[in-house]
């Protein structure tokens, strides 16, 4: 059978860039194989990006400028799609996850889950001609699941091993992990994921807040790398109770965005760190909080650590890992064939060609539903 064509789209809680991938995808399980073709990160104009992290932050917009911004992240991811095909043959489906602006996990079984991811799918499939999966969270929200993370299942079938034992850790805005058993007879069952707690969300903002906005990350973790981690901080940071929940949890820039940086200078206050020192701390929370998360809800520390993300281009921070995980060798998902830098556009790929075949994308285990579900919602072009 020929492999299908399909674009994915994302852009997560960093608001970076929309992360496109067109992959070529055949199979359905552990046959599944995923070939990129290509792959590239297009970034929102900067007035875009404002407004979108001005909505995450609490400012207050009308209807009329939420539906402009909405339709404007559309034809941004539209574009994104355009360009990713230039010089390849065409796509015949669309997995766009769109852009979170608001996340608010479920609160036991009184209340539902609530995620908000704009860039409407109807939109994009408009704009491009070619069938749109998107708003994958709602299905699984709606069986009381946390609607995330839902990249575990990919994992799963994409960088399993029959005898080790995997921590697939991503480190976005906000971190999150897929826990791989090795694949014995109920494997599927024991895969385990959740977010971790902040991933470069924080590092991002206390960058911001030094250089007055002028950078935007500290690239190769070498800021952070010059300076020396405060631990009576990292220690304080690490008893937020999100830290000890245990999963299902996810979690957002709701709870580690801008107040929570706030509240981390203020703290930070009496041990008069440089900044330097800060962003070694700040970054120390990331790798421990990382750690503490497998050694408290793992059965126990996984044979490999592979990591994604933009934060596995941060040498340093990926070096604090090493360090904690001592033995446990840390690599990224580039040394098993997987792009790291695209590995959740092209999730949303492959759960896109999942929905279109009606197989359901979400782990039970993973997000808390009560069921398998079939996610996003299919929008076909009607042109
Ligand atoms: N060369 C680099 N050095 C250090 N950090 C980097 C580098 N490149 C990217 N990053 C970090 O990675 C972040 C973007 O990562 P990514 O695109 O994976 O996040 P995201 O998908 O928006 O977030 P999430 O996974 O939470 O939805 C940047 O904001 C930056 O902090
Ligand atoms: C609401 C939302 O967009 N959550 C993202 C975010 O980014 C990282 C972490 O928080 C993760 O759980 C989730 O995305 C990944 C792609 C997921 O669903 O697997």
């Amino acid at each position: 059978m020929q492999p299908t064509r399909v674009i994915g789209l994302m852009s997560g809680t960093s608001v970076d860039g929309i992360d496109t991938a067109l992959v070529e995808i055949s199979g359905r399980d552990l046959d599944l194989k995923v070939k990129l073709l290509a792959g590239e990160t297009y970034p929102y104009s900067p007035q875009l990006r404002e407004h979108i992290l001005g909505l995450g932050a609490g400012t207050a917009i009308s209807m009329a400028d939420l539906a402009a911004i909405d339709d404007a992240i559309a034809h941004n991811f539209a574009q994104a799609a355009q360009h990713i095909q230039f010089g390849h043959p065409r796509a015949t489906l669309i997995g766009s996850h769109g852009q979170t602006v608001y996340h608010r996990p479920p609160q036991g079984l009184e209340e539902l889950g609530y995620s908000c991811q704009l860039g409407r799918g109807a939109m994009i499939a408009h704009l491009t001609g070619i069938t749109t999966v998107s708003n994958f969270r709602i299905a699984d929200i709606a069986a009381y699941g946390h609607g995330a993370p839902l990249v575990p299942k990919v994992d799963a079938y994409l960088l399993s091993h029959l005898q080790e034992e995997r921590c697939i850790q991503n480190i976005g805005g906000i971190g999150n992990v897929t826990y791989l058993p090795a694949r014995s007879d109920d494997w599927l069952s024991q895969i385990r994921g959740w977010d971790t707690g902040p991933g470069n969300s924080l590092l991002d903002l206390a960058v911001q807040h030094f250089t007055s906005g002028t950078k935007s990350y500290d690239n190769n973790g070498d800021w952070a790398a010059s300076g020396t981690p405060c631990y009576p901080l990292v220690e304080k940071w690490l008893s937020h109770e999100y830290f000890h929940l245990p999963p299902p949890k996810s979690t957002g820039r709701e709870l580690f965005g801008i107040t929570y940086l706030h509240d981390c200078l203020e703290d930070a206050q009496p041990y008069q760190l440089n900044a330097a020192d800060f962003l070694a701390t700040i970054t120390e929370l990331t790798a421990v909080s990382i750690v503490h998360s497998y050694d408290n809800f793992l059965p126990k520390r996984p044979h490999k650590v592979i990591l994604c993300g933009g934060g596995s281009r941060n040498s340093y921070l990926k070096n604090r890992l090493q360090l904690l995980l001592g033995n446990v060798p840390v690599s990224t998902t580039d040394k098993f064939g997987l792009s790291a830098a695209f590995k959740e556009a092209i999730a949303f790929a492959v759960l896109a060609y999942w929905r279109n075949i009606n197989i359901p994308g979400n782990l039970p285990a993973v997000t808390g539903a009560y069921q398998e579900m079939l996610l996003g919602e299919i929008h076909d072009n009607y042109r």
